[in-house]
């Protein structure tokens, strides 16, 4: 039985691989999909041809990963795809975020950075040569950002993972790609709060060309996914420039932009 396995499937960008693996793959047998919201996964389920199988649980919780360890274990199946989705952010300072919820940043580290390891581990018994592994990373991991610290620092993390797995499993076939947008325009947002100023609305970007080029790249067994001139000019400069004067004008045009 063939399968992909997509967390964070219940919105956003991970809702849209769910949309564009089924077109991709066309001999997938299932695809597996994991999120907290029950409800949203059903309303997936009634518009997909494909089987979606349901793992409705919280990925900062350790039962999510036992079930589909056990239905793993039970079915055997050949995962060709798995996407890592689930993520979440908060803009503020770190005394901010801190001072309205102690733990939310380290709720941040649990899920981006330890769920999306935990996901792949479990995962990986499971793979093999010509599969791929997608991880959604972002361009916040090409640098530090004030405001968006302990983000922008799991997302280094998700990108490092991520290139050193593709290292390891080179190998053996298996080909990891880290998906790396701007501002991508899904309910992200609405949990995470804007940064003040137009900035990222400025560079918003469709997530159903985020993920169409995140597909290509992995066919391609590209290890970094990069969509838009506007960040891979960012990617750019970030690779040339000093980190710290990127940060100060960082800083500078969020003035500007208020102002
Ligand atoms: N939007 C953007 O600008 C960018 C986003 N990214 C990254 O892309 C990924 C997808 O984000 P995006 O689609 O934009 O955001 P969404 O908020 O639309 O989707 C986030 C997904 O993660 C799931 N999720 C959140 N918390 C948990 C949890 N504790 N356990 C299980 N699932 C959880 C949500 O489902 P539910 O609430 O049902 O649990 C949802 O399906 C994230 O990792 C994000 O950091 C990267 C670059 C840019
Ligand atoms: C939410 C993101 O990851 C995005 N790259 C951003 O910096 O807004």
């Amino acid at each position: 039985m063939k399968i992909a396995i997509v967390t964070g499937a219940s919105s956003g960008m991970g809702k849209e691989f769910v949309r564009q693996i089924e077109r991709f793959y066309r001999e997938l047998d299932e695809i597996w999909v994991i999120a907290r919201s029950e409800k949203k996964l059903e309303e997936i389920k009634k518009s997909h041809k494909t089987y979606i199988r349901i793992f409705a649980g919280d990925m900062e919780e350790d039962l999510v990963y036992k079930q589909v360890k056990n239905r793993l274990e039970n079915q055997n199946p050949d995962i060709r795809m798995l996407v890592n989705a689930a993520g979440f952010g908060k803009t503020g300072t770190v005394e901010e975020i801190a001072k309205e919820d102690k733990k939310l940043q380290l709720r941040m580290i649990d899920l981006n950075c330890r769920g999306l390891t935990e996901m792949t581990c479990t995962c990986l018994p499971w793979m093999h040569k010509g599969t791929r592994i997608i991880n959604l990373a972002s361009a916040a991991a090409f640098c530090p950002q004030a405001k968006f610290a302990v983000y922008a620092a799991t997302k280094s993390y998700v990108l490092s993972f991520s290139r050193s797995l593709a290292a390891e499993l080179k190998e053996k076939g298996i080909f990891v790609t880290a998906v790396c947008p701007g501002p991508v325009d899904t309910p992200f947002f609405e949990v995470s709060g804007k940064l003040p100023g137009g900035m990222k609305e400025a560079v918003m970007a469709d997530p159903v060309q985020v993920v169409k080029q995140a597909l290509i790249d992995a066919k391609y067994k590209k290890e970094v996914s990069v969509y838009g001139t506007a960040m891979k000019g960012a990617e750019a400069a970030t690779k040339v420039l000093p980190h710290g004067m990127i940060l100060k004008a960082m800083s500078m045009m969020e003035k500007i932009t208020k102002e």
